[in-house]
């Protein structure tokens, strides 16, 4: 999937959350976006995910395999060409606060309201699927190295315990939404500040669980985290936002981007 903002603000009152004049993100780019408390990472995701009105531009989703697509996966590829061909792609492309098509492509998991409460994981996970049309999940299949991925990030706290969402920690609240996010296999996975909640073990599976996640599905995948080791560690390009604004777009090559944030953060 790529992504093309075009010219998106949105502000609360005098607050200007999220003022991007453009910024494009390739097929299979993972996206770590950092920014201090309030710099508008979760207003930015709101956005994309329809979940909030852009007070003026536009998000355009162009799902993989589009013959029109015009810019390449490079991390740095971020201008647009102006030809012909690019109103072409603009036409092609999907504008999630105007149609619905994007909903069967993307996963995501911004917070809590993303779950049902009084549903069982298996009844969840069950519901998730069969709205995506697809067949119910084979939790025992052991040839599936995303369903082992599950598990393995799940560390037998999520399957079979017979309560409800709300009954479960944090934590364990965290891991739900994340593999939901990622169940129907999107080829879009947004994550808004994954690692919260999750003990040291639960957040370096959770890093293999994206990394393998990445690698299978070619998806593009977003996730915002004030932990600068986890996002170098997983993100292909990291993107700084401040007062909603983008100051730093790093590729992240070898975990280069590390020095910058370390630099901008005083860490
Ligand atoms: N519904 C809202 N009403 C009023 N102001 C809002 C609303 N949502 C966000 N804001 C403001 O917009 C700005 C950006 O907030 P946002 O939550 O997007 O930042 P963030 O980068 O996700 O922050 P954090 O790291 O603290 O989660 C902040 O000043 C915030 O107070």
């Amino acid at each position: 999937m790529k992504i093309q903002l075009h010219q998106l603000s949105k502000s609360f009152g005098e607050k200007i959350a999220v003022n991007i004049p453009q910024l494009l993100i390739g097929d299979g780019e993972m996206i770590g976006l950092v920014g201090n408390n309030g710099a508008g990472k979760t207003t930015l995701f709101r956005l994309m995910l329809d979940l909030l009105r852009a007070d003026s531009g536009s998000v355009l989703l162009t799902p993989q395999g589009d013959p029109h697509s015009l810019f390449s996966a490079s991390p740095l590829s971020s201008q647009p060409s102006q030809s012909a061909e690019h109103s072409d792609l603009i036409s092609k492309s999907i504008d999630p606060a105007k149609s619905e098509e994007w909903k069967r492509m993307t996963g995501a998991f911004i917070d809590d309201t993303f779950l049902i409460d009084f549903l069982t994981v298996e009844e969840y996970f069950d519901f998730i699927v069969k709205i995506q049309g697809l067949p119910p999940m084979d939790w025992n299949s052991s040839d599936d190295p995303l369903v082992r991925g599950f598990k393995e990030f799940a560390e037998g706290q999520i399957f079979d315990q017979k309560k409800f969402i709300r009954d479960f920690s944090a934590g364990n609240k965290q891991k739900v939404g994340i593999i939901a996010a990622m169940l129907s296999r999107p080829e879009l996975l947004v994550l808004d500040e994954p690692f919260n909640f999750l003990d040291p073990t639960g957040q370096n599976f959770l890093k293999k669980l994206l990394l393998d996640y990445h690698r299978f599905t070619g998806a593009t995948i977003l996730i915002s985290s004030h932990n600068l080791q986890h996002l170098v560690d997983v993100s292909t390009r990291i993107v700084l936002l401040e007062n909603g604004q983008v100051i730093e777009d790093l590729a992240n090559d070898n975990q280069q981007a590390l020095t910058a944030l370390n630099e901008y953060f005083k860490v």
